[in-house]
């Protein structure tokens, strides 16, 4: 079983900032029994701002980016430190893998990690990822690492990911403000809803709360990929999710997911534009699975080139699809709204009939995405 683990600051650090050095043991303990029972781990770490913070006992985390990237910096290097040393005592080798949004969104970067990732795993290594914090600005970022855990699930082809948090799952409403919320123990089909239960951080340590959670879960649930979400301080909780156990909320993925290029193309391809269309051509391409030609495109908007992602807006300004596609902004000014026989006679050459193929659009309906 190839399965990633994440693990947040509010498990990994005290209130004071400093690291909760028995819980890193006992997660490095079970990661390393599940590597001796056969199963491949993955895991996702945070902790770099909040390690940083603890070393130069700040109390608040800073505003400013510099500031932050530099706590980052030297928190990295103490949590790796850390986990290098207990995973030494196992007897496992470890790899530090620093990520950007830019190793996702481009396609070369994106399947170099997955060879390299694939390669660790197959030397038995316990690859250790975190945002690349010290370098990343808010336009390159992805932000939290709930969702970086989730979009590597989805590269690695994990069968599950593992969110160890510090609560016991996700609860029917904020259990900080509601006493009588009731935890969620399986979600069967993921729904756009779920954003509506989930709060902010816990701690003024976490990135993102449960909303991050849910937007992983949505990423896994397209991919294939089974999450749960989990109290990392309970004991052997690793263990007893890989016996089967039922602990925490459990996401199932969807029945049908969608392929590993389509999942690439809707949640890790950069968006360089977005082309608005008609009712008609929304309701071929969604209800139909048609492909999207230039007589349905009202309008487009942003620079884009030729097999670059693009989003599809419908006439609500609602954003239903993104895709590939197979002309340049300026291309599309110009053939919008014709028919397909008439762009030779505008552009004096043809590419395709299509705006975008259905083999390179992902429709996201009701905000879940589908395809084939
Ligand atoms: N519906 C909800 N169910 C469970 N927890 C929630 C919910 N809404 C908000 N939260 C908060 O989310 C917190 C976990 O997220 P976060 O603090 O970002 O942790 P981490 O550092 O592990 O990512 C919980 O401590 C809880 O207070
Ligand atoms: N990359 C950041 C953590 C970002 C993040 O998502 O934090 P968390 O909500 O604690 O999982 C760090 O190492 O400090």
């Amino acid at each position: 079983m190839r399965i990633v683990v994440k693990v947040g600051t509010s498990t990994l650090t005290y209130e004071n900032g400093k690291l909760n050095l028995e819980i890193m043991e006992k997660l490095v303990r079970q990661i390393a029994n599940l590597l001796n029972r056969g199963e491949e781990v993955v895991l996702v770490t945070s902790g770099a701002i909040g390690a940083g913070m603890g070393k130069l006992n700040l109390k608040e985390k800073p505003k400013t980016i510099p500031e932050k990237q530099s706590l980052a910096a030297i928190g990295q290097g103490l949590l790796i430190e850390i986990y290098e040393k207990f995973f030494n005592e196992y007897g496992k080798i470890t790899a530090q893998v620093l990520l950007t949004k830019e190793d996702f969104s481009d396609r070369r970067r994106y399947l170099n990690v997955s060879y390299t990732l694939s390669n660790l795993l197959k030397w038995g290594v316990v690859p250790i990822i975190n945002e690349n914090d010290t370098v990343t600005v808010d336009e390159i970022k992805i932000g939290d690492n709930d969702t970086l855990a989730a979009l590597l699930a989805s590269l690695v082809e994990a069968d599950i990911l593992i969110i160890l948090t510090d609560i016991d799952g996700l609860y029917d409403k904020d259990p900080r403000i509601y006493k009588e919320a009731k935890i969620i123990e399986v979600v069967e089909e993921f729904s756009d809803e779920l954003f509506k239960i989930a709060g902010s951080a816990g701690t003024k340590r976490g990135t993102g709360g449960m909303y991050t959670k849910i937007q992983a879960a949505k990423i896994c649930w397209n991919s294939g990929v089974k999450m749960i979400i989990a109290n990392g301080k309970i004991d052997n909780v690793l263990n007893q999710i890989a016996n089967g156990e039922k602990i925490g909320t459990t996401f199932l993925p969807m029945k049908k997911p969608i392929s590993s290029r389509k999942v690439w193309i809707a949640f890790n391809a950069k968006v360089s534009g977005r082309l608005f269309i008609d009712e008609g051509a929304a309701k071929a391409i969604i209800k139909h699975g048609k492909s999207l030609l230039p007589s349905g495109v009202v309008k487009t908007e942003g620079d884009y080139d030729v097999g670059d992602c693009v989003a599809v807006v419908d006439h609500q300004e609602k954003e239903i699809a993104r895709g590939l596609i197979n002309y340049s902004s300026e291309e599309v000014e110009k053939i919008k709204g014709c028919k397909t026989h008439e762009i030779e006679k505008i552009l004096g050459y043809k590419y395709y009939d299509e705006v975008i193929h259905r083999d390179n659009l992902v429709i996201l309906e009701r905000g879940e995405k589908f395809g084939s």
